[in-house]
């Protein structure tokens, strides 16, 4: 056969095609975690540097959650070595932080991804993965912009595989002789994901005769057009207005309205907002007369004051 497997290809092709978007970048940094799909993305990374002159590096991270975690990641930068990269490294990250377990080693992951990067950092999210993130947001109940799922350019993050099924990274590491590492979590069933992977999603796929991934990550991608424009108007909202004053706020459309809140609120330090809290500061939109407080998170209080919102201590402190 002439030319490389279909399955490395397709990899090769959607790595070209996210670079192709991004003109200019500096180098290439690729996430490995030694899984399949960051196997096969590195073997793209470094095929699409060569040809277009830019160094590509592998970064491991090593959270030391698991016993011989140090050996799998020095593993993992060995066998990029061998795939052709300029360089591979490890970084050693301690896993402290709010959430659980899960959550903190994500955080300390992509802390530690965003302080070493040189140019774009490409990850391995997969089409799977984006079907996924999208079933679990509307599960929840989730708005728009956790059901839009992952962006594919989010500088300094590049998910090129976001249209390709998990299945080809797993038959483009079989066809290049990689043996990808098994991460132990993704066959535990105390894990949400994993029982979504294994037992809803293949029966959604069986009831819907099949195309079930691609259909919702073309949802994610109809509705981060959506939130997109969303955003594109709070943003220009917010810049017009400072302060959200109420007279202006309470007759625009909700879903606009309460973008335009979440964003402020966001923008004035508010972390980790539900969305009752979202509501109740919407509430203090709509009450017209009187005062009132709504408290979030962190001691904040965000509250109305001369028909406008205001939050309190940051703002009463800084100006
Ligand atoms: N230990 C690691 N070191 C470097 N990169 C990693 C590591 N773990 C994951 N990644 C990168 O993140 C991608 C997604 O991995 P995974 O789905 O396990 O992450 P996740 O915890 O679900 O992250 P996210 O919140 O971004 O979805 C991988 O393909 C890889 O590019």
């Amino acid at each position: 056969m002439t030319g490389p497997h279909p399955a490395v290809a397709a990899v090769r092709r959607a790595v070209r095609n996210l670079l192709a978007e991004c003109p200019g970048v500096p180098a290439i940094d690729v996430a490995l975690s030694g899984g399949a799909d960051s196997l096969a993305l590195t073997e793209a990374a470094v095929f699409a540097g060569r040809r277009l002159g830019l160094p590509v590096r592998a970064l491991v991270v090593d959270h030391g959650l698991q016993a011989g975690s140090a050996r799998v990641a020095e593993e993992a930068a060995g066998t990029a070595r061998k795939l052709g990269v300029d360089s591979a490294e490890v970084l050693t990250v301690e896993v402290t932080g709010p959430g659980g377990p899960e959550a903190a080693a994500r955080n300390a992951r992509y802390a530690a991804l965003r302080a070493h990067h040189r140019g774009i950092v490409l990850l391995g999210h997969t089409r799977d993965d984006q079907a996924e993130t999208v079933l679990l947001g509307l599960g929840r109940g989730s708005g728009p912009r956790s059901i839009a799922g992952m962006r594919a350019v989010d500088l300094p993050w590049g998910r090129p595989l976001l249209d390709v099924p998990r299945a080809t990274t797993r038959d483009a590491c079989r066809a290049l002789g990689l043996t990808p590492w098994e991460d132990p979590h993704n066959s535990d069933p105390r894990y949400t994901r994993v029982r979504l992977r294994a037992e809803v999603l293949p029966l959604l796929e069986d009831v819907l005769n099949g195309g079930v991934a691609a259909a919702l990550a073309r949802t994610a991608a109809q509705l981060r057009e959506d939130s997109e424009a969303l955003d594109a108007l709070a943003a220009d909202f917010l810049a017009r207005h400072g302060k959200p004053d109420i007279g202006e706020l309470a007759p625009l459309p909700a879903s606009l309205r309460r973008r335009i809140l979440r964003n402020w609120l966001a923008a004035h330090g508010a972390r980790d907002l539900t969305d009752a809290h979202l509501r109740s500061v919407d509430a203090l939109v709509a009450r017209w007369r009187g005062q009132g407080g709504v408290w979030l998170p962190g001691g904040l209080v965000v509250t109305r004051t001369h028909g406008r919102l205001a939050m309190n201590p940051p703002e009463t402190r800084g100006d």
